[in-house]
């Protein structure tokens, strides 16, 4: 084992025997971290970190400002999509142009482009779309600078160098029933997550009070370990959040998609029958199913290919994977293979999703492979 890993394997035992749920302000945390990772060739990103989370807030308020102003029965009966697509598009230009702002060179891997909001036929969506977005930055941007933001966002990825993979909401769907839904931003380099960071604004902060305060904001950097924080909230106090210790897998509960058409729940009902599970699964949109299971509300995460030919997207995964890795669990496609955020804009080498804590992850996995033999 190489020094580097050799130090930070240290630091995640050290973590773990020692700072199980540990409530540390975020300056004393950099300060553990980089006393115990105090070397040359290990990159904090201490500023990616903090613009980061900065953009993940303001799009987090221009999310919550749209479903309050936009969003109601009469959208809601009509399955009318415009609330979220006027949520997309402005969290986008707001997390893009931040970046920006910080990072100039940085290419983005973004969900969104510009298209709808061209010409005549996208003028009233631009018009709300720039409105909503001047709520939200410091220096006033023009219709044209908020197309060009969004689509700052059409950049391919690949293995080399360093871009940024934004999904301005992802769980579109959650959004509009006013469930969950989160902005996910990854920094990707050479082909590697490094740092992620969900905000989460309908998560409950303690899953033990449901009723209680909402917006989570989870991050993590890697070989730092995964926090939370109050989403858009005055303190910056943080959370070490650590995966559940749950040993035996009957004894799991999983969170899946909503959407059968997003992962195959009959599949996932046959793997949790072979587990010996017998707790409900937990429903619930977007990333914030990898907070909950890095966070120990679940135990695992299952998404397993509905049709064959679905590509899962970079913006889908990168963040709540690392957050995930940052908080003592496991993540693979179906095969046991890691995610591999080198390929561009898709996970063109993987098939599927599984996260869970890494006591019960080779048992979930192998049931995986025996339900889904010959399969995919
Ligand atoms: N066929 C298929 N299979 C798998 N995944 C798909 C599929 N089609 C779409 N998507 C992507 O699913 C993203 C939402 O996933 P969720 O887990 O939140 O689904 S659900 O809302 O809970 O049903 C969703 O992200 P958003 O568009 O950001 O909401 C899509 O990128
Ligand atoms: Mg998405
Ligand atoms: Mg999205
Ligand atoms: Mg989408």
């Amino acid at each position: 084992m190489s020094g580097k890993l050799q130090i930070i394997k240290s630091l995640g035992v050290f973590s773990q025997a020692c700072a199980k749920r540990l409530e540390v302000p975020y300056c004393s945390r950099q300060l553990i971290a980089s006393r115990l990772l105090s070397t040359s060739h290990i990159v904090y990103l201490e500023k990616e970190r903090a613009v980061a989370i900065e953009a993940v807030e303001r799009a987090s308020r221009v999310c919550k400002a749209v479903f309050k102003q936009l969003v109601n029965e009469e959208t809601l009966t009509k399955k009318d999509k415009s609330p979220v697509t006027v949520a997309d598009f402005s969290a986008q230009a707001v997390v893009n142009s931040v970046l920006e702002k910080h990072f100039p060179n940085d290419p983005i891997v973004g969900e969104e482009d510009s298209k709808d909001l061209q010409g005549e036929d996208g003028r009233v969506l631009r018009e709300r779309v720039v409105e909503l977005v001047n709520t939200a930055v410091d220096k006033p941007m023009s219709a044209e600078d908020v197309l060009c933001a969004i689509d700052r966002g059409q950049y391919e990825g690949g293995s080399s160098g360093r871009h940024w993979t934004l999904d301005p909401i992802d769980g579109t769907k959650g959004f509009l029933r006013g469930e969950q839904f989160a902005v996910c931003l990854a920094l990707i380099v050479d082909g590697q997550v490094r740092l992620g960071v969900v905000g989460c604004p309908n998560l409950p902060f303690d899953m033990s009070k449901p009723e209680g305060d909402k917006g989570v904001l989870a991050v993590a950097v890697q070989g730092q370990g995964a926090f939370q924080r109050k989403l858009n909230a005055d303190s910056e106090l943080e959370q070490r959040i650590m995966v559940s210790n749950v040993e035996d897998a009957c004894n799991a509960s999983f969170c899946e998609s909503v959407e059968a058409g997003h992962s195959n729940h009959s599949d996932n009902a046959k793997i949790a029958e072979l587990l010996g599970i017998s707790k409900q699964s937990v429903r619930m949109d977007s990333q914030c199913k990898y907070i909950a299971v890095a966070r120990g509300d679940a135990d695992i995460y299952l998404r397993l290919p509905v049709d064959s030919k679905y590509v899962e997207k970079i913006w889908d995964h990168a963040a709540g994977n690392i957050i995930i890795h940052e908080a003592g669990g496991h993540v693979t496609d179906i095969n046991g293979e890691p995610l591999d955020f080198s390929k561009g804009r898709t996970l063109s080498a993987n098939k599927g999703v599984i996260a869970a804590n890494s006591n019960i992850f080779e048992t979930v996995l192998a049931a995986v492979q025996t339900t889904l033999a010959n399969k995919y």
